[in-house]
């Protein structure tokens, strides 16, 4: 295909309201290079200016009848921390007890958080009586205001990224343990305890891959058509995804570690 081709199936399905190809390829940079961070964080301090930029992006995140359930408690003190770390330990021990055999050997060996070297700890809660019992679009399906604060960890995960932070999500908490550690109210469900700091490097994939804990899925495993269970192997739309799956890992697999500068 020449260059003049290329380019008028580009023009051809690009819309007007597109980003630039600079800006969108920086969107999907973003994605494709975020990371779950554990191990690598740096003791160097994030200023409020950045930390108030991916608080603010967070907050600018879609929610459910424009509820913004979310709050964020930004976690500095070394004491605070250590009492996150403890609540974590607790259930951690308790996970291991969980997993059979070899899984279990390879869980303990794991690094699974890094609430104490993290500079800034934020966790992002859910106040689901924010605006009244009765809410545009959660009339039914009552979990959408936990889905909304999920969309702002995420909005915060991506403007981290970007800006040179990682995050790391911990989960591995008695909820009840979480809550008296930070001082949360009952009524107010924590949703992350995110750990956020600058890093020596991004790994270029998720770290249980790499450990041999689970493969990233085939992407045509997990498209249907029409109805759930539908596959049409031979669609247009499931070979391309195919082979932008194919280029998104043959580009991990040629990096395997990232500097945190790139
Ligand atoms: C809801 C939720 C909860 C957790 C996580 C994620 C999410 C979405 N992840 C991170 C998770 O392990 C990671 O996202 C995947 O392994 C994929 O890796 P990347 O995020 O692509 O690097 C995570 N990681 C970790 O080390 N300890 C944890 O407790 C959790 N908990």
């Amino acid at each position: 295909m020449n260059k003049g081709t290329t380019m008028s199936i580009e023009a051809a399905t690009q819309d007007i309201h597109a980003f630039a190809q600079k800006a969108r390829d920086a969107i999907y940079r973003t994605i494709f290079l975020r990371r779950d961070v554990r191990g690598q964080f740096l003791p160097k301090p994030v200023s409020d200016a950045v930390l108030s930029r991916i608080i603010t992006a967070a907050h600018y995140a879609p929610s459910v009848g424009f509820m913004q359930p979310w709050n964020f408690l930004v976690v500095r003190s070394a004491d605070v921390k250590r009492r996150v770390h403890s609540a974590f330990v607790r259930a951690h021990t308790e996970a291991a007890e969980m997993f059979e055999g070899e899984k279990r050997a390879t869980y303990k060996t794991l690094k699974l958080e890094g609430i104490l070297e993290s500079p800034v700890g934020i966790c992002i809660t859910c106040d689901r009586s924010r605006t009244g019992p009765v809410v545009i679009g959660r009339t039914h399906m009552k979990t959408m205001d936990l889905y909304s604060s999920v969309c702002a960890v995420q909005n915060l995960w991506l403007a981290a990224r970007a800006e040179g932070l990682g995050v790391g999500w911990v989960s591995i908490f008695q909820q009840a343990a979480l809550q008296q550690a930070l001082g949360i109210p009952k009524g107010i469900t924590p949703i992350a305890y995110l750990c956020v700091g600058y890093v020596s490097h991004f790994y270029a994939k998720p770290e249980l891959e790499s450990a041999g804990w689970l493969p990233r899925m085939p992407i045509e495993d997990l498209v249907y058509f029409e109805q759930w269970g539908c596959r049409d192997d031979e669609a247009l739309l499931v070979r391309q995804l195919i082979r932008d799956q194919a280029a998104a890992q043959a580009a991990a697999d040629v990096a395997p570690l990232e500097p945190a500068t790139a």
